[in-house]
């Protein structure tokens, strides 16, 4: 169980679609960019979403020029996002070939390709932008009931060698009882330090299921970092230190190399990293994140939740 699905992509096909998009559009955030991007996503072929047993893949084959990118910024809102357009046109193909990309009025300014880098007063942080702390395994943006289906983690630079780790739900075992504890909504998910004008929301939390049912079977929401845990009753709490530690046992390591997207189900997948230290000096670990929603995958016990007023962002359509 500690392998890494791979999946072949081929490097000159996905550059000649983004080449082609960028020489008609300055920016991937112009609307034009992103009305012709479902024909590009259409020719880039046949992309297979995660799936029952392979819910979290690797695409590899794309290469990275080091000396092209720059130095890594300080902090996401100090991109230099002329440099780097390739490689946010290149990770809004791949989410379009899955789905719809979205993004969220309350994080990286709206946009739809984020940065994520190590930033100096957030070491300890549970964000992306965290380093010296481990990052607990989550399903990313779980408080909220317009979270991603699929996340797609493109890594631009990785010197360290840093791991993220993916956890599949349906690996863990449990006992049946478990499973119906953790299926009752009991604690609330708050939204996470990303979402810093979020806290605190004036709004009621919302007990939310840790474990759910989708047609192909079992799914998680699952933010130890966000949750209260301190007001779980005790069979709650024994139940869900259980599916902690079967998350743990089935974990993989997954040390992203310069061109690797990671594509995961974000309803069956949770994602953490090993702490690290970061170097501060513009060669520091580079990733860059987008979610993606898949139509018609409805969250059925989540309707009606306020989210804590975070909004998403939705300007791609599908004509
Ligand atoms: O840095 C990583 O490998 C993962 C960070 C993370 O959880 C995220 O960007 O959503
Ligand atoms: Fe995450």
């Amino acid at each position: 169980m500690s392998t890494i699905p791979i999946r072949r992509i081929d490097h000159n096909r996905v550059m000649k679609q983004a080449s082609a998009l960028l020489a008609e559009h300055q920016t991937v955030s112009d609307p034009e960019f992103l009305r012709d991007l479902p024909a590009a996503a259409d020719d880039l072929g046949e992309l297979r979403p995660p799936e029952p047993g392979e819910d979290f893949y690797v695409l590899r084959g794309l290469r990275v020029p080091d000396d092209e990118l720059g130095p890594t910024p300080p902090g996401w809102a100090q991109t230099d996002r002329q440099r780097t357009a390739a490689w946010d046109a290149v990770m809004l193909l791949l989410a379009a070939a899955l789905g719809r990309p979205f993004g969220w009025h309350g994080q990286q300014a709206g946009r739809l390709v984020h940065d994520i880098v190590p930033g100096k007063g957030h070491e300890t942080e549970q964000t992306g932008a965290s380093s010296t702390v481990d990052l607990a395994a989550h399903n990313e943006d779980a408080f909220h009931p317009g979270r991603a289906n699929i996340m797609l983690l493109g890594c631009l630079r990785n010197p360290d060698h840093v791991t993220t780790r993916a956890a599949r739900v349906r690996d863990t075992r449990l006992a049946t009882d478990e499973i119906a504890t953790l299926s009752r909504p009991a604690l609330p998910i708050l939204p996470d330090d990303a979402y810093a004008e979020a806290q605190p929301s004036p709004l009621e939390p919302t007990p939310m299921r840790t474990l759910w049912h989708r047609e192909d079977g079992l799914c998680l929401r699952f933010d130890p970092a966000y949750t209260p845990l301190e007001q779980a009753e005790d069979a709650f709490m024994s139940a869900y230190e259980r599916l902690a530690g079967e998350l743990d046992r089935v974990s993989v390591g997954v040390p992203l190399e310069p061109g690797d997207v990671l594509v995961i189900d974000n309803d069956t997948v949770v994602h953490g990293r090993e702490p690290f230290r970061a170097r501060y000096d513009g060669t520091d670990r580079w990733l860059k994140r987008v979610n993606v929603r898949v139509p018609g995958r409805e969250r059925p016990g989540e309707r009606g939740e306020h989210g804590y007023g975070q909004r998403t962002i939705e300007p791609y359509q599908v004509a």
